[in-house]
This record gives C-alpha cells, sequence and structure tokens, in this order.
C-alpha cells in the first residue's frame, strides 16, 4: 500500500510548521483534543468512543515524534477509558490532560493525577439542579458531573441553541456567586473552576524538560495542535504565540462530524485560524495517519 498524501497546510505558517515536523519529528509535539476531534460527536456524552481508526494511527505516529498528547476537556481518566489509550502498544509515553490541564494521566506509569476541586464545586452541585429547573430547563437537557466541574448539555433537547441561550445567564449567575466560571462548548455550557485553559495546560507540557536522542531537552520544534471547539482556541492562541516567537507550528481544526448528529457547522474562528481544515475525527484519523506513513518512509 502506498504512503497516504499529506494535504498541504493552506498558509505559510501552516506549511513552515508541517515542514519542521517532518524535518525533526523528535523534537516535534503532537496535541489532539478528544471530543471532536479523536471521537466523532455523538448525542449522549458517555456514548462517545475514540474514531475506530484513531488508535491505530496514534500507535503508528507516536513512536516516530517527540511526544503525543492528548488535551482534553474531559477527565483524563474518562478520556483514556473512551479512547482506548491504556496499554496500547506504541502509546506507552502518551499523557492526557484532562479538564483543561487540572489533571494528568500518564500512560508509562499509568498514573492518575487529580488534585481535589475547589470547595466552589461542591456547592454548586447541590444547587445546579434546582438552579435549572428554575431557569425552565427543556426536556433532554442533561447534567453532566465531571467531579471538578459541570457540563449542561441542550444537544437532546427540541432546540438545543435557544436551550443554551436560556441557561446561559442563570448558570454564570450561579457559577460566579461560588467562585466558577461558564465556558460555552458545542452544545454544552461548562461551569469550572477559573484559571485552566488548554493553552496554558499545552504551554506549560512543552516546557517541560524530556528525554530526546538520549538527553535531557525542551521542545523546540513543531508543535501540531488539532481541536474543534471553543475551548481549543486557548491551544491554537499558545501554538500561535510560539510561532511569534520563532518557534513552528501548525493548527488543524478538525471540522463538523460524517456520522449520525452530522453536518454541525465548524466553529467558525478555529477553522478561520486555522491552517487546516480536516473532515472532523476521520479527517484526523486520516492526517495522522499520513503523517505516520511520510515519517516511517523517511527512516
Ligand atoms: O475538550 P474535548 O475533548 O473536546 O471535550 C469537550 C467536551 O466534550 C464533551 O461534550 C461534547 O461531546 C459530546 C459527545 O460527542 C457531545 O454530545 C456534546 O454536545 C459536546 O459538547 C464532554 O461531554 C464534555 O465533558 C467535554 O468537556
Amino acid at each position: 500500500m502506498g504512503i497516504p498524501e499529506l494535504e498541504a497546510p493552506r498558509t505559510a505558517a501552516g506549511r513552515a510548521g508541517l515542514a519542521a515536523l517532518l524535518a525533526a519529528p523528535a523534537e516535534a509535539v503532537v496535541a489532539l483534543d478528544f471530543d471532536g476531534t479523536l471521537a466523532p460527536i455523538v448525542p449522549d456524552p458517555e456514548q462517545a468512543r475514540a474514531h475506530p481508526g484513531a488508535v491505530a494511527a496514534l500507535c503508528a505516529l507516536a513512536p516516530l515524534v517527540g511526544a503525543v498528547v492528548v488535551v482534553t476537556g474531559r477527565p483524563a481518566e474518562l478520556a483514556v477509558r473512551y479512547g482506548g489509550f491504556a496499554a496500547a502498544p506504541g502509546l506507552e509515553h502518551l499523557t492526557v490532560l484532562g479538564q483543561y490541564g487540572a489533571e494528568r494521566w500518564e500512560a508509562r506509569t499509568g498514573a492518575l493525577s487529580a488534585p481535589e476541586p475547589p470547595p466552589g464545586v461542591a456547592a454548586v452541585r447541590a444547587l445546579l439542579p434546582a438552579a435549572l429547573e428554575r431557569a425552565g430547563a427543556p426536556a433532554g437537557t442533561w447534567l453532566e458531573d465531571k467531579g471538578r466541574a459541570f457540563g449542561v448539555h441542550t444537544r437532546r433537547t427540541g432546540d438545543p441553541q435557544a436551550a443554551l441561550e436560556r441557561l446561559r445567564a442563570p448558570l454564570a449567575e450561579l457559577a460566579a456567586a461560588h467562585g466558577l466560571v461558564v465556558e460555552p462548548g458545542r452544545y454544552v455550557l461548562e461551569l469550572r473552576p477559573p484559571g485552566v485553559d488548554k493553552g496554558a495546560a499545552l504551554t506549560a507540557f512543552l516546557a517541560e524538560p524530556r528525554e530526546a536522542a538520549g538527553h535531557t531537552a525542551h521542545i523546540g520544534g513543531a508543535v501540531l495542535y488539532a481541536g474543534d471547539d471553543l475551548g481549543d482556541l486557548a491551544a491554537f492562541a499558545a501554538v500561535e504565540k510560539r510561532r511569534a516567537d520563532g518557534l513552528p507550528g501548525l493548527l488543524v481544526c478538525s471540522a463538523g462530524n460524517a456520522d449520525s448528529t452530522g453536518g454541525e457547522a465548524p466553529v467558525r474562528e478555529l477553522a478561520d485560524r486555522a491552517d487546516l481544515v480536516v473532515p472532523g475525527p476521520a479527517g484526523v484519523v486520516a492526517l495522522l495517519a499520513a503523517l505516520a506513513g511520510r515519517l516511517s518512509a523517511g527512516r
């Protein structure tokens, strides 16, 4: 079988990022969001699973690059489970940064670090059901308790966008009263502690010393980041900042789903800022596989 085609990024910065990744893969980091990027969007968040080709593509690529990291709004343990990332040959050095960087799982040790949530989380947990009722949350609204944050999902209501708008202000008020913030996502309002985002998580990860070719080094090579949602904008900004500092990067937008809920418009700002827009998780998997093919052919 031939090497899958690698689509050229539409921007000069993206082309430079891709070229740097291919030229010095051992210095590169591949960072990926989970839902909507590695896992197709589905109506029930508990049924989300990695695209059938995702683990194989990651297993092929991970040994060829400096590091692979999943940066997700999910609890890290859930992303590992839904992703099928544990004990996958090739993913022995995978890191999963969960809850926007508050949690961390390392494949190498199987260790999970998940610090205690701030006290406001318990207060919001107690008050959220009544607040949703008072706000007139429509049938189908689903509350996801992530331990240190909450997702209020409207995808399964009759009019998901209208439900989101109806709940936005009352939830912001409740969150603020207990030291949390509300961040919107794809038909979800997340109530979570402030001060964590995917940009800070990615930047901190990239600053960590890691073993490269027998010596300890910081990542000075290319960073590929792929995401699909508003929460990924902070990671895009982190890569853009590195680029402004002269370090190469490639921004990928996973746009839409090819399956069940299909046809959802991409998050405009993410698509506009991306160097490469690919058709959902299937497109991300094809990109990862193409990168792995190119890199292993060049060895
Ligand atoms: O950072 P991510 O890995 O993209 O996680 C963001 C949130 O994703 C999940 O919700 C989204 O995916 C669901 C399953 O496809 C979908 O039903 C929902 O509409 C989306 O918003 C997850 O439930 C959240 O906890 C994550 O923070």
